[in-house]
């Protein structure tokens, strides 16, 4: 009812002010004044007929969602880390593209229906021109970051909404998109806002780096700042320049310097750019020197347009890097390296793998179900001195207890009813001269684990039905999901062929701990591609889902989206609708593990589990470090007391 009345006189106000009745308007700020003014005068907005939100059809969307496709990719990690900020505050997060559509989105699902009622949702239209006076659609007009809280919005609607959103400018100065964070409901004081706009600011300028550093990737780029201690880390003037140092393209803080010097030297042609030595009063040698000049790699230079002394340093193009730290990197070894690019949990298992290739040592893979065990044993073998010899895989889980031992050992003709009359050569046989890998070693039952310790420790098989063992050469290289200690305090797995089968542990991530979790999605999908020899483009918003998704079954269950997602797509592109329904994130592809877990939990241990787990996104990695646990525990401990995580269906099936 309060918030009828309300409506009622928000309109009454705009309607005098439609009838040129302005005295009403004393305590408005001026940026809303004058978007208001544009709402009744220019856009012909009538306040007494609030307009219904506006959400695009899929496909208009999508038309949109291509046309910031590359800045999509870029923004999405400051997304999501603005929105684990604000997320506990009870606020959502909107992307627009400069028409004001909403092109990326991060809400939480409970609020959805409530969410989408206010426009605040993917596809949601915030242009000034249609839906009034509000934060998206006058920052857009205004090429600035504005607060509209509750009735400083034109459309009755919208006046119970706080909106504070921050213009991203292209490399040119245009506005490209608004990012914005909205909360259904607020205090009534302005003043509570106002950590909005410094953040919103912030993340909006960092975005708007992240992609000027991408669009100009390949080439030579200043980047400064007036304190040294920050040049690296935050500097906040980019130019991109050519060798001859004229200058490409400059972010907000670049321009601002461009625009002061020309001030102050007026050019004799309008076209007319002042080059970088220009600018820094400087030799372009010394510009281009910067990095072998100290040892921070930057150098102190005077603004000429200021006077001011800036410290700047040289990014160098990133194919120019790639060639010049080439010839430092170790020889290739494609088998191994195709398996990751920059995640450092994944170096180190390469960096070992790469060493134990051509040892005779026992590895035991380790990691949980689908990380690639298999893939990796495969690739130590492929990269070996036993390369040309057999990689032949067991999986100790899928074989029937009562058929493990003669698999696995072979049998003479007659040794047992049932068996082959022929009698069979038994797979640590087959493997003579090459690799047998023991997947899901934990599952081995210990009868066999006595006779496989035998193999081990003579280097000799006896098949069933013999009197005489037969010698072996093969390397053993074996796989377990489980939990190897708490099988041997069991009693169900032998302590001493643990240590004879773990002479080197190689632990494979998860794929939601890896950093280069972009290049798996691409790997895996470029072979699948390649398998079914299709050309099929895979769109910034399907990327940013995977990218978001916690992977419970890791590359396996990612093998499987992209292949579900393959045959179902109904072009020759693969958009998040595409996605299986769990990989599409909450709404508009938030990362489900942004999102709070709602479950009860009564026990002093749990509640304090939980706080630590929440606190530090749901990693359970870094919760197991902290309580100097395993992960697997900390697992059991969530599972013991009904922690939840807001990804936990997925985690136990
Ligand atoms: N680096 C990779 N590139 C492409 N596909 C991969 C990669 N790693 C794993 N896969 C695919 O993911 C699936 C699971 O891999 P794999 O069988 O090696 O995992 P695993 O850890 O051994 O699983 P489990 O624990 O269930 O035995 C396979 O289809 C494999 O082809």
């Amino acid at each position: 009812m309060a918030l009828l009345t309300e409506q009622r006189q928000h309109i009454e106000t705009l309607v005098r002010l439609s009838e040129g009745h302005t005295a009403d308007l004393s305590g408005c700020r001026e940026v809303i004044r004058r978007s208001w003014e544009r709402c009744v005068g220019e856009y012909r907005l009538d306040p007494g007929r609030p307009r219904p939100v506006r959400v695009l059809t899929q496909q208009a969307l999508k038309e949109h969602q291509d046309s910031v496709d590359e800045l999509l990719h870029v923004a999405r990690a400051g997304v999501d880390q603005l929105y684990a900020q604000i997320a506990p505050l009870g606020y959502v997060l909107l992307l627009t593209d400069r028409r004001g559509i909403t092109v990326d989105f991060r809400g939480q699902t409970t609020q959805a229906p409530a969410l989408r009622r206010a426009g605040l949702y993917l596809g949601a239209d915030w242009d000034e021109r249609y839906a009034g006076t509000c934060a998206v659609g006058t920052c857009v007009h205004e090429a600035q970051a504005i607060t509209c809280h509750q009735r400083e919005h034109f459309d009755a609607t919208h006046i119970s909404l706080t909106c504070t959103a921050a213009p991203i400018s292209d490399p040119q100065g245009q506005v490209i998109a608004v990012l914005d964070i909205s909360a259904l409901q607020s205090p009534r004081a302005h003043e509570s806002q106002n950590f909005g706009l410094p953040l919103v600011n912030l993340y909006a300028r960092m975005i708007e780096d992240a992609y000027f550093l991408h669009r100009y990737r390949d080439c030579l780029i200043l980047r400064f700042d007036s304190a040294r201690e920050f040049v690296h880390l935050n500097g906040r003037g980019l130019i991109a320049i050519q060798e001859d140092g004229s200058v490409i393209a400059a972010n907000g803080v670049g321009r601002g310097m461009i625009d002061t010097h020309l001030r102050r030297w007026p050019p004799w042609s309008s076209s007319a750019m002042p080059t970088a030595p220009q600018l820094f009063d400087a030799k372009i040698g010394d510009l281009l020197g910067i990095l072998s000049a100290s040892d921070d790699q930057i150098r102190a230079f005077r603004v000429r347009a200021s006077d001011a002394t800036c410290f700047v340093t040289l990014i160098e193009p990133r194919r120019r890097l790639a060639m010049r730290h080439a010839p430092s990197s170790p020889a290739p070894i494609p088998a191994l390296d195709r398996l990751a690019t920059d995640d450092p949990a994944m170096h180190r298992v390469l960096k070992l793998a790469r060493r134990l290739r051509n040892e005779e040592v026992s590895v035991l893979i380790s990691g949980e179900t689908g990380t690639g065990k298999e893939v990796l044993a495969r690739a130590l073998h492929d990269s070996g001195k036993r390369a040309k010899g057999p990689f032949v895989a067991v999986n100790c889980a899928a074989i029937p207890e009562s058929l493990i031992e003669s698999e696995l050992f072979g049998y003479l003709p007659g040794a047992f009813t049932g068996g082959r009359s022929k009698g069979m050569r038994g797979l640590i046989q087959q493997a003579e001269g090459g690799t047998l890998f023991l997947d899901e070693i934990g599952d081995m039952p210990l009868p066999l684990q006595s006779r496989l310790l035998r193999v081990l420790a003579e280097r000799e098989v006896m098949p069933l039905g013999a009197d005489k063992a037969v010698p072996v050469d093969i390397r053993v290289v074996t796989a377990t999901h489980r939990e190897m200690g708490e099988l041997i305090a069991a009693g169900h797995f032998r302590e001493d062929l643990y240590y004879r089968l773990n002479g080197a542990q190689l632990r494979l991530p998860a794929l939601r701990e890896r950093a280069d979790r972009h290049y798996v999605i691409r790997s895996v999908f470029d072979a699948l591609l390649a398998e079914r020899e299709r050309d099929v483009r895979l769109r910034a918003d399907a990327m940013s889902a995977l990218l978001g998704y916690a992977w419970p079954g890791n590359i396996r269950q990612l093998k499987n989206a992209l292949a579900f997602a393959l045959a179902t797509a109904d072009e020759d592109e693969i958009t998040v609708h595409d996605l299986p329904d769990e990989c599409q994130g909450a709404i508009g592809g938030a990362p489900k593990t942004f999102l709070p877990a709602l479950q009860a939990v009564t026990s002093d241990e749990g509640q304090r589990l939980q706080a630590l787990l929440k606190a530090t996104g749901w990693n359970v990695s870094l919760v197991a470090r902290q309580l100097g646990v395993s992960r697997p525990t900390v697992y059991r401990r969530m599972r013991r007391h009904g922690v939840v995580p807001p990804n936990w269906q997925e985690l136990t099936s």
